[in-house]
């Protein structure tokens, strides 16, 4: 099935947040306000059984945008669409009429998971909430079957502190089910649990992904994770999409200068002893996002970067494999497409 054969669940486009720099007393005296860019003219589209990776490096603004397709920040420009409908919600019921359908899975299963409360009180607030409750005890060893935490029993009257950081995510991953949604935001899902277990987490997404037919936005540093995990990947660089397309394209082939950085410098189990030599770490630090750079945001980490790379900001160029892009000027032979 090609990626524009399934049905679009959520779109975002020129999704944007800058938030206010709070200020100093030197900057009271000026009129300038200023703002860090952290989120600039996102587009991307999540479709029903398919998996799409936000790939980038810290504070390249990937959480704010999970964070801004779950409505849980209001945003600076830009729409958000559900099934086509522009949709912008603060707090109350209209909130939670969204949560029902967009469910988000954070990083730290530990901090998410009230730790005076069990399983059990989790979930049935979960389905209470979203109106679920129903047979109730049916449908809490439901939720545990379907993230493979069995038998149910064993588990519902545990305390976070007494699960695993992987069955605790588990439970993060049962309790956002509570809701029955159709879009999952997966911020950094598997970053904080043990390397062993990461791959199971992984697996019961795309299991997950399968079963229910959910949308998923998988938010990640690792590069490498979004070719086994995720169908589309996007590249993001200091607040902007650099790069998308098919997870093989993008990681097999990569177009952008900074997507061909992010998989040289990601950790190759063959080089290990030889990962603190000078010239790994070449490519320099991220930009400030309160004054990004002009044109690229990358131009001052690239070697190949010409003139206009300072000065224009690069659109979308379309290259040979289809739905494979990149916001470079390299490639602007490819923008006649
Ligand atoms: N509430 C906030 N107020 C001010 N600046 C913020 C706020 N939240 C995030 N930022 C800034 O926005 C930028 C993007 O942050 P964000 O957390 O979205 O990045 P990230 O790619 O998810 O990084 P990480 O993987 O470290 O969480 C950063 O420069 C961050 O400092």
């Amino acid at each position: 099935m090609t990626v524009t054969e399934t049905e679009v669940v959520l779109e975002a486009e020129g999704l944007t947040k800058h938030f206010p720099v709070r200020r100093g007393v030197r900057d009271l005296l000026s009129r300038e306000h200023k703002v860090v860019h952290a989120v600039d003219d996102i587009k991307l589209t999540l479709r029903r059984g398919r998996v799409t990776a936000l790939v980038g490096e810290s504070g390249s603004g990937k959480s704010t945008v999970a964070r801004l397709m779950a409505q849980l920040y209001g945003r600076t420009a830009g729409e958000i669409r559900l099934h086509g409908e522009s949709i912008t919600v603060r707090g109350g019921r209209k909130f939670r009429a969204y949560a029902r359908r967009v469910q988000m899975i954070f990083q730290d299963p530990f901090a998410s998971l009230n730790p005076t409360h069990t399983v059990r009180y989790h979930l049935t607030r979960a389905l209470k909430i979203h109106g679920r409750a129903g047979d109730l005890e049916q449908n809490l060893r439901n939720l545990l079957d379907q993230v493979q935490l069995t038998p149910p029993e064993r588990y519902l009257d545990k305390f976070p502190h007494e699960l695993s950081g992987g069955q605790r995510q588990r439970v993060s991953i049962a309790r956002a089910l509570g809701a029955d949604p159709e879009a999952l935001l997966a911020d950094e899902p598997v970053s904080m649990l043990d390397v062993s277990i990461r791959l199971g987490v992984l697996n019961l997404l795309r299991d997950l992904k399968e079963r229910l037919n959910l949308a998923i936005l998988y938010i990640t540093h690792d590069i490498a994770s979004a070719r086994y995990f995720a169908d589309e990947t996007l590249v993001m660089y200091a607040g902007r999409l650099v790069e998308g397309g098919d997870s093989e394209t993008v990681t097999q082939n990569p177009a952008h200068p900074y997507t061909q950085l992010l998989i040289d410098s990601a950790p190759d189990p063959d080089r290990l002893g030889e990962l603190s030599r000078p010239e790994d770490q070449a490519g320099g630090e991220p930009p400030s996002l309160i004054a990004p750079p002009t044109g690229c945001r990358f131009h001052p980490r690239c070697v190949h970067a010409m003139p206009k790379c300072s000065t224009d900001l690069p659109p979308r160029f379309e290259l040979p494999v289809q739905g494979h892009w990149a916001a470079c000027w390299l490639y602007e032979e490819g923008a006649a497409k």
